[in-house]
């Protein structure tokens, strides 16, 4: 490879590529700039859900195993394949967890189990919900209470109703005993502003369950008219299932950056076991699937060689540029920017925080000490969520204006910039019935290269995904990739760097 440019990688968290239609912010009337970039420079769509991103086949991709595939440079199985896995071959029922869970629950305590019952498995998925249930039967607890946590974001808004049916279908089939609890949506058990009240609010309502309203199927559809399930507020179905301190709860998230303040909030009232490793205030005798480092990838291979790749974040995608891009490491010794979440949400400010973001990207990129960095752009997925084309067609320019800004910067000061994303989700807006529809998707991403003078590339991008991207990264900062990661650069014919 040829001498070492300095080279930043954009990740615009949601831009996936689709066919032009109304539900389609990421495209040339929104994201001029994007798409002059495309023409200019070529682009190669790359693979980033289903088993690309070690995901099951045709899932639809998301920021945790996007970001990890980015930056290993590799696919990396899925915590939740690996649990079902787990689940199939019979080492779920093996593990001493159980045990742990027995030898803690008073004498006749009962099994409780909170979580996400959702078919999209970003967080979590119903089937591991059911799994959990049964082990738990035949870990010889009596009686297994399921709380059901509403999701509306990842699955499909309104469709918590009919999931709930699923999961209540599947306990009846494999779990006879199991009884429901409390049902409650996902804005108390899923933030991550710190807004610790909400895990405050969710803990008592699984505490005193008795005291919270009946509910009632109807009524949750009624509430799913103009609301999306994710904000209903806790009720209680069966009778007498309140969760009392002595008694076992899993919290069967897969995935650390969503369930933290929930399990820290379980954890000052009771002992919660996580199926993967969410606090450490759970111990490891209570975690069924401890989280492990990975080790190889792009930072840790970079960092070897005295390379670091500052990270830019707004917060509520910070783990994904450190946690997660570092293959579950919170840091590798680099410069970590982070940047406070919009107030109100994105939804109030589809701009979010993005002239910060930029202003990030200027000052490394006017620093002699910097080399390369990572940032994550939340708009298009962030917004996105909503399922709202309006508000996605402005985070969309807001996307398309900081980019304008990035390159003016790098070519000013003689950076590199690789541009991708991580998934789908803002190329996709409306559903077949033109309903608006938040979810990831499973499309492909786009890749380019911006070369820091502005010259037309002269190399051609091959085609690939995701694992991809880490060693294009590496040699377009002067590193031999093949020491880094199997899967090869997308760069082709390549006769000069920058
Ligand atoms: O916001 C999140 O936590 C998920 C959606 O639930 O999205 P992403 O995977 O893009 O972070
Ligand atoms: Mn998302």
């Amino acid at each position: 490879m040829t001498g070492r440019a300095k080279t930043g990688l954009i990740i615009l968290d949601g831009a996936g590529l689709a066919a032009p239609a109304r539900g389609n912010v990421v495209d040339r009337a929104c994201m001029p700039v994007l798409f002059d970039l495309f023409d200019r420079y070529g682009m190669v769509p790359l693979r980033a859900s289903g088993d690309a991103v070690g995901l099951f086949d045709g899932q639809a991709g998301n920021s945790e195993v996007g970001h990890l595939t980015l930056g290993m440079g590799r696919t990396v199985v899925s915590s939740l394949v690996a649990i079902d896995r787990a689940y199939r071959s019979g080492t779920w029922k093996k593990s001493a967890v159980w045990q742990t869970l027995r030898d803690e629950t008073a004498q006749n305590g009962r099994f409780h189990i909170l979580g996400l019952v959702s078919d999209a498995g970003v967080h979590g998925h119903w089937r591991t919900i059911v799994q959990g249930a049964e082990l738990a039967g035949r870990s010889g607890f009596s009686t297994v209470v399921v709380h059901p946590v509403l999701d509306g974001v990842d699955a499909m808004r309104g469709s918590g109703p009919a999931l709930l049916d699923t999961l209540r279908q599947a306990l009846a089939a494999r779990v006879p005993a199991a009884r429901i609890g409390v049902v409650i949506g996902r804005a108390w058990f899923a933030d991550r502003t710190g807004n610790r009240a909400l895990a405050r609010h969710l803990v008592d309502a699984l505490l005193s369950a008795d005291a919270l309203p009946r509910f009632d199927r109807r009524q949750l559809e009624e509430f799913c008219r103009d609301k999306s399930e994710r904000d209903f507020p806790a009720h209680r179905a069966d009778a007498d299932t309140r969760l009392t301190p002595g008694e076992a709860v899993l919290v069967t998230s897969h995935r650390a950056d969503r369930a933290v303040q929930t399990v820290e909030a379980l954890a000052a009232r009771c002992r919660p076991a996580t199926l993967t490793s969410i606090s450490e205030q759970v111990p490891a005798a209570r975690v069924f699937f401890p989280t492990r480092s990975l080790s190889g990838g792009l930072a840790q291979a970079l960092q070897a060689r005295g390379i670091a790749l500052t990270r830019i974040a707004e917060n509520c995608k910070f783990p994904h540029v450190t946690y997660f891009f570092n293959g579950f490491r919170q840091s590798l010794g680099e410069r970590q920017i982070s940047i406070p979440d919009t107030p109100g949400g994105p939804e109030t400010c589809p701009r979010m925080r993005v002239d910060e973001t930029v202003d990030a990207c200027r000052r490394v990129m006017t620093s002699s000490r910097e080399t390369g960095f990572v940032v994550n752009i939340p708009n298009l997925d962030q917004v996105g969520h909503s399922g709202d084309v309006g508000l996605c067609r402005l985070a969309a320019e807001a996307v398309d204006h900081a980019l304008s800004q990035i390159v003016a910067q790098a070519r000013e000061t003689g950076w590199t910039l690789a541009v991708t994303a991580d998934h789908g989700n803002a190329e996709r807006l409306l559903d077949d019935q033109g309903r608006g529809f938040g979810s990831h998707t499973a499309n492909p991403v786009p890749f380019t290269i911006v070369t820091a003078d502005g010259s037309r590339a002269d190399w051609a991008l091959g085609d690939g995904g995701l694992d991809n991207v880490a060693p294009t990264m590496a040699a377009l900062l002067g590193v031999d990739p093949a020491g880094i990661c199997d899967a090869p650069a997308l760069i082709c014919r390549q006769r000069s760097l920058a």
